[in-house]
């Protein structure tokens, strides 16, 4: 961005900001694009009780970048109430009246008089951070950017670094800086929109902070919450020793995740391996947020601060495709498994990580003792019909009479400082995109936003959201907030949802709607839309399973050992769920060592973040040094037979804790992605008909059916992606890419290279798993 120059405002300068007027005291610091000063403000505002904040001021060129800037305002307003994130205040933009044409924004904020972590860690150069300090750090930034994950659409910060966290007046570390905060990236599929990403991502990540999959978009993955796991990995990292892992060998280190941990400081093998953990090279291994906090809590251990809200998700969709005749569980399962996720199990560690560059592959597994109560970090079997017809976590489809139900099933659910402090004004927004009818309401939508620019702060330039691939959005962008359309909010009030939205804000945001912009769902939308092609946007009903499938794999894990085996007679949903979970665990696991996988069983686990094997009566957390191979689990069968345990007994015999399986037959999946094939065909029809008048479930199969295929495009029609540079040729075993020179998609049409019998079979691969190649 062209910045223009300004003055600096002088102390004792009054000012209105919003429907605040504050007085500078003091020029703070110079950010890329704003001048920081700090203020006094009246009136009063809860998160300054002294009536002291922090003023940023930025002018900006043109409206296009005034727009990009309101995406910054509004993600802070969503994540405003959060103890670890820099808490919005007010904001104003006007005309500037010293330069024609340009824009001013005023960003009213938490002050934080501590200054940042980064000065903090100057003080410590000699006597450096404590490795209980450093927990510390983790646990308040990871809580700062799980409120960012949790919410729906997620946000994804993609500038977390050091420079970026703030120390409170009480000490308390607060993550800022949200000008760089996206929706989910869609993988570029032709030369405009790769050439769109990478600027994109040059302009708003750090170079030291940019995973792989930033680096190499030819990857063909996503930018995802993954990317904020990466860039926390490289930034705990940095907390303990003071300089990022890749800086000596930049983006081929990055390429491959080579660094080495250095002798000193000496930390723990537990924190080593979290850093290995979150450093490794493919997104899907890396633990998502609820997973790193849970295991920082271990670490310290506490009581995890925040509730594993993937595994709630996954456990309301669930409950919503319940309404089947399918095995159901008894009444207050699902309270029974909230209540054990309350209680994280101690973990004894018994990591032998060493400082060898190898460590990121080394694979953790949690061992599981019989006694122990289940944990938020089991893993999900995607396939589970029935978690309950308990209130609690309510059938979604009952909301529509009810909008606060959403908010009341939250603040439930959580007894978390971080899940509760999400304030209602960021969901509330939601659901009024939620409630509307299908299609219709966000299309209008994304058609007002289809040259929406996204705040960047360093330029204006959207961000291309991903839809993650499935026949149905196939060449299509899908905005994040239609991904989020596959909750049939059904006929709830429109009016009463904004009531509520209303009802939670302050009198100021009229006042900020008018300065700052419209509607939180305008501008967010706006930031988080696909602007690049013509295509039409999709509707992504996956997307939001395909962003949470790993962590509640992880959490249901022994949830999956119950059931490992599920019966394949039985009536037509079990034998269609058996079906999906046969499919699903044949081509999920996709780094198992071969000779592993025959022989134990426990090994087919080892590719999860963490998994659990009971074991001495203990948790232990164990480091499993393995190769990394072509998808393994693409080779296994069968695993499903045999078994004439129902469902329902087993997972209750889990909750009770008292009869867990020696050993897990599923573990190590990929990221599970097919949240429609939750759905029995019992509630196909039910899910069409709300469909007609209301946001649902799609089942994608069944439209998948009904969609003709379309014949291939001639190769000369085919888009394709610049040619790879060189230094992109990767040359790790992580990501296999066999042909140096072809792109992602040519080489999945290697059927040497690829545990694939056919072309047919790679298509229903890519067409079930779209994440998982
Ligand atoms: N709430 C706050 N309280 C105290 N100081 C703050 C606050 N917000 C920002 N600062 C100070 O101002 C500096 C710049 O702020 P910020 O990073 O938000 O601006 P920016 O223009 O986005 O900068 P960057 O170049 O890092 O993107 C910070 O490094 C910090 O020192």
């Amino acid at each position: 961005m062209n910045q223009p120059q300004i003055e600096k405002y002088s102390p004792g300068t009054v000012l209105p900001v919003g429907s605040h007027q504050v007085k500078v005291l003091k020029y703070l610091a110079s950010g890329g694009f704003a001048h920081v000063y700090s203020v006094e403000i009246s009136p009063p505002d809860l998160v300054c009780p002294d009536n002291i904040a922090c003023l940023k001021r930025v002018v900006v060129p043109d409206k296009t970048s005034l727009n990009t800037l309101r995406a910054e305002v509004d993600s802070m307003k969503s994540l405003r109430g959060n103890k670890c994130i820099v808490s919005y205040i007010d904001s104003h933009a006007t005309k500037s009246p010293m330069n024609a044409g340009m824009y001013e924004v005023y960003l009213l904020m938490e002050f934080c008089s501590g200054g940042g972590l980064i000065d903090f860690m100057n003080t410590r150069l000699q006597n450096r951070l404590q490795e209980s300090e450093i927990l510390n750090i983790m646990s308040q930034v990871s809580q700062g950017v799980a409120a960012m994950h949790a919410l729906q659409p997620p946000l994804i910060h993609r500038d977390i670094k050091i420079e970026n966290v703030l120390l409170s007046k009480t000490n308390d570390f607060k993550l800022c800086d949200f000008g760089s905060v996206s929706g989910v990236i869609r993988a570029p599929r032709n030369t405009e929109e790769f050439n769109y990403v990478q600027y994109d991502i040059m302009k708003n990540t750090t170079a030291q902070y940019r995973c792989p999959e930033m680096i190499d978009l030819y990857r063909g993955l996503p930018i995802d919450e993954k990317a904020d796991i990466w860039a926390l990995g490289v930034f705990l990292y940095k907390v303990c020793y003071y300089t990022t892992p890749f800086e000596k060998n930049g983006e081929s280190a990055i390429l491959a995740s080579k660094f080495q941990f250095p002798a000193y400081p000496h930390y723990s093998d537990r924190i080593k391996n979290l850093i290995s953990v979150m450093l490794r090279v493919e997104p899907l291994k890396r633990p998502n947020i609820c997973q790193v906090l849970e295991e920082v809590s271990r670490i310290q251990g506490i009581p995890c601060p925040i509730k594993n809200f993937y595994l709630l998700r996954m456990m309301e969709k669930q409950d919503y495709s319940r309404a089947s005749p399918s095995p159901q569980l008894p009444p207050g399962t699902i309270q029974a498994v909230e209540q054990k996720l309350s209680h994280p199990p101690k973990i004894a560690t018994n990591a032998n990580i060493t400082s060898k560059p190898a460590s990121f592959q080394q694979m953790p597994q949690l061992h599981l003792s019989k006694s122990q109560p289940l944990s938020g970090q089991l893993e999900v079997a995607p396939h589970i019909q029935p978690l309950g017809r308990t209130a609690t976590l309510a059938n979604p489809i009952y909301r529509s009479s009810d909008p606060f139900s959403k908010l009341d099933k939250s603040a439930l659910l959580s007894t978390s400082i971080t899940m509760e402090s999400i304030p209602s004004v960021s969901r509330t927004p939601q659901l009024e995109h939620l409630q509307m009818p299908h299609m219709s309401k966000s299309h209008a939508v994304l058609q007002r936003n289809s040259v929406s620019p996204v705040r960047n702060g360093r330029g204006a330039i959207s961000s291309i959201v991903a839809s993650n691939k499935t026949s149905l959005d196939r060449g299509r962008y899908v905005d994040s907030e239609t991904q989020t359309s596959d909750y049939p909010i059904g006929s709830l009030s429109r009016s009463a949802s904004r009531k509520s939205f209303a009802s939670s804000i302050s009198s100021t945001e009229s006042l900020e709607a008018i300065s700052t912009g419209g509607s939180f769902t305008r501008k967010i939308g706006s930031k988080i839309k696909k602007v690049m092609t013509g295509d039409t946007r999709g509707f992504s009903p996956i997307k939001s399973a395909q962003n949470t499938g790993e962590s509640v794999k992880s959490a249901f894990s022994a949830l999956r050992k119950g059931i490992s085996s599920i019966q394949l007679t039985g009536d037509n949903s079990t034998r269609k769920t058996s079906a999906e979970t046969r499919k699903y665990r044949n081509t999920s696991n996709n780094s198992i060592p071969e000779n592993k996988i025959s022989s134990s069983k426990s090994h087919r686990r080892s590719t999860s973040f963490f998994s659990f094997v009971p074991e001495n009566n203990d948790y232990e957390l164990v480091a499993n040094i393995k190769k990394e191979k072509r998808p393994a689990a693409l080779r296994r069968t069968s695993s499903l037979k045999g078994s004439s345990s129902s469902i329902q007994k087993r997972v209750k015999d889990l909750i009770n804790a008292e009869d867990v399986p020696n050993k897990s037959s599923t573990s190590g999946y990929g990221k599970y992605t097919d949240t429609a094939r939750a759905i029995n065909p019992s509630n196909q029809l039910e899910n069409t008909a709300n469909r007609k008048s209301s946001t649902v479930i799609t089942p994608i199969h069944d439209l998948q059916k009904s969609k003709p295929v379309p014949p291939p495009k001639p190769a000369h029609l085919k888009p394709t992606l610049p040619p790879k540079p060189k230094h992109l040729k990767a040359k790790s075993s992580e990501v296999s890419r066999k042909k140096s020179g072809t792109q992602k998609r040519d080489s999945r049409q290697n059927l040497e290279d690829s545990p694939f019998h056919s072309q047919h079979e790679i298509r229903e691969f890519e067409r079930r798993f779209p994440s998982a190649l």
